[in-house]
């Protein structure tokens, strides 16, 4: 039997336990590929990553040639293949015989190596690909998305979840000196953005602290906080740490807690990468009692992530509605804690990276409804490289179909608040 590439076979396995066990690959990733070597490591990723993206249209090509729906294992050997041939740069031969190689090594499929084979023909003999739809989203999400803004908007989100995500960093100064230096270029909101590929820790600047990976979008809430020279300013879920380092930068006195550990490791790690400091807090927000309130509050609650689909194409196939209805309970019960954490005056930048209302525009209505003392700041939404008709009445609205000429943008939702 010829040897499986190791690679591959973790390739399978991250999409498997994606599609059959609504693991997002986050969670699957180390012990998937722990075994591999680093490039190994890396093109197992690519490979599943680029499984998930492409999976909507693979299923189409494959729909004329399967009578029925084959064993799981078998069916996403099938989809692996079709990425590899169309999407991926594999020679067919090559892609068609790793394929039945696979099949014959799993536990299920061994018999169906001749469909495995047969199938991969008949899907490149038809040279449909090209034709087929840019994969769509699965009902649960699309739906309420096209409720929400729409068919030509949705359609502009597909477009973007299609395609693999430009590298965008924030950096503490000279974006456009860090532009030059790294090959790129500015946002209009003041991000710099490469090309997707780059080796991040191997890019100038990375050692010494200059930049952090952020995308564009994600950098927007903190720059609608406004954060000033000496503000006791608290990050209420902060790890990995993206916004805590833009508040370290402006100079604020910066309190970063999360309730995860591990995550909180890596928020120290980058401000020490970074240079900055930080009073770190490993606690509940629900139960964090400091001696006295902030001047702000950033709350960048747990949320969906719908909005980084681009970067994750495993989310929609791991999770369903239903999974986020604990998640927009913790929100609003966050969104509370920030109020009594904020001294009077004191603003609330409350944000998710989720395209969903329910995680956004409807979570402001309910908090006003049930703080009169609360109120909305949309004036200091207008910032550089942002649209009017991006902000609504809650908040700034950010899509992935937003900047489609320059590789567009994470899904968000942002409203700043003031405390009476
Ligand atoms: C969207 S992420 C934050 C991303 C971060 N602000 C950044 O820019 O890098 C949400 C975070 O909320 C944290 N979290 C979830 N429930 C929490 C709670 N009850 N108290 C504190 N943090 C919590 C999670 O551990 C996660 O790190």
């Amino acid at each position: 039997m010829a040897e499986i590439d190791g690679a591959r076979a973790a390739a399978l396995a991250l999409v498997g336990d994606v599609t059959e066990h609504g693991r997002l690959m986050s969670e699957v990733l180390e012990q998937r590929t722990r075994a591999l070597e680093a490039p190994d490591r890396a093109r197992a990723q690519r490979l599943a990553i680029g499984t998930l993206r492409w999976m909507d249209r693979a299923d189409r090509a494959l729909g004329p040639f399967l009578r029925m729906k084959p064993w799981p294992e078998v069916h996403n050997i099938l989809r692996l293949a079709i990425y590899e041939i169309h999407e991926g740069g594999t020679p067919p031969h090559a892609a068609v015989s790793a394929a039945v190689d696979l099949v014959r090594a799993s536990e299920r499929g061994a018999g169906q190596a001749g469909l495995v084979n047969g199938v991969l023909r008949n899907v490149q003999r038809a040279d449909a690909w090209a034709a087929l739809p840019v994969p769509r989203l699965p009902k649960w999400l699309r739906k309420p998305l096209l409720k929400t803004y729409g068919k030509a908007a949705v359609a502009g989100m597909e477009d973007a979840f299609a395609a693999t995500p430009p590298l965008d960093l924030s950096v503490k100064e000279d974006a456009p000196g860090w532009a030059e230096r790294l090959g790129g270029r500015v946002t209009p909101t003041g991000s710099v953005r490469l090309q997707p590929g780059a080796q991040v820790t191997a890019l100038p600047g990375y050692d010494d602290g200059a930049w952090w990976v952020q995308d564009a979008a994600a950098a927007l809430p903190a720059r609608a906080l406004n954060p000033q020279p000496g503000e006791r300013i608290l990050d209420l879920c902060a790890a990995p740490g993206g916004k805590t380092l833009q508040l370290a930068a402006a100079g604020a006195d910066v309190t970063a807690l999360d309730i995860s550990e591990t995550r909180m490791a890596r928020v120290a790690q980058n401000l020490s990468r970074c240079g900055m400091a930080a009073e770190v807090v490993v606690a509940d927000a629900l139960s964090y009692a400091p001696d006295r309130p902030f001047d702000a509050v950033l709350l960048d609650a747990p949320c969906s992530a719908t909005g980084t689909i681009r970067r994750h194409p495993d989310l929609p196939r791991a999770k369903a509605a239903q999974d986020f209805a604990p998640l927009i309970a913790l929100q609003a019960a966050l969104l509370d804690r920030a109020v009594t954490l904020t001294a009077p005056g004191g603003r609330i930048v409350y944000c998710t990276c989720s395209l969903l209302p329910e995680e956004g525009e409807a979570q402001v209505d309910a908090a006003l409804s049930r703080h009169p003392g609360l109120t909305l700041d949309p004036g200091a939404l207008t910032l550089d490289g942002i649209a009017s008709d991006w902000i609504g009445p809650q908040g700034l609205r950010l899509r992935p179909d937003y900047w489609p000429e320059i590789g567009g943008m994470d899904g968000f939702f942002v409203a700043v608040f003031r405390v009476a």
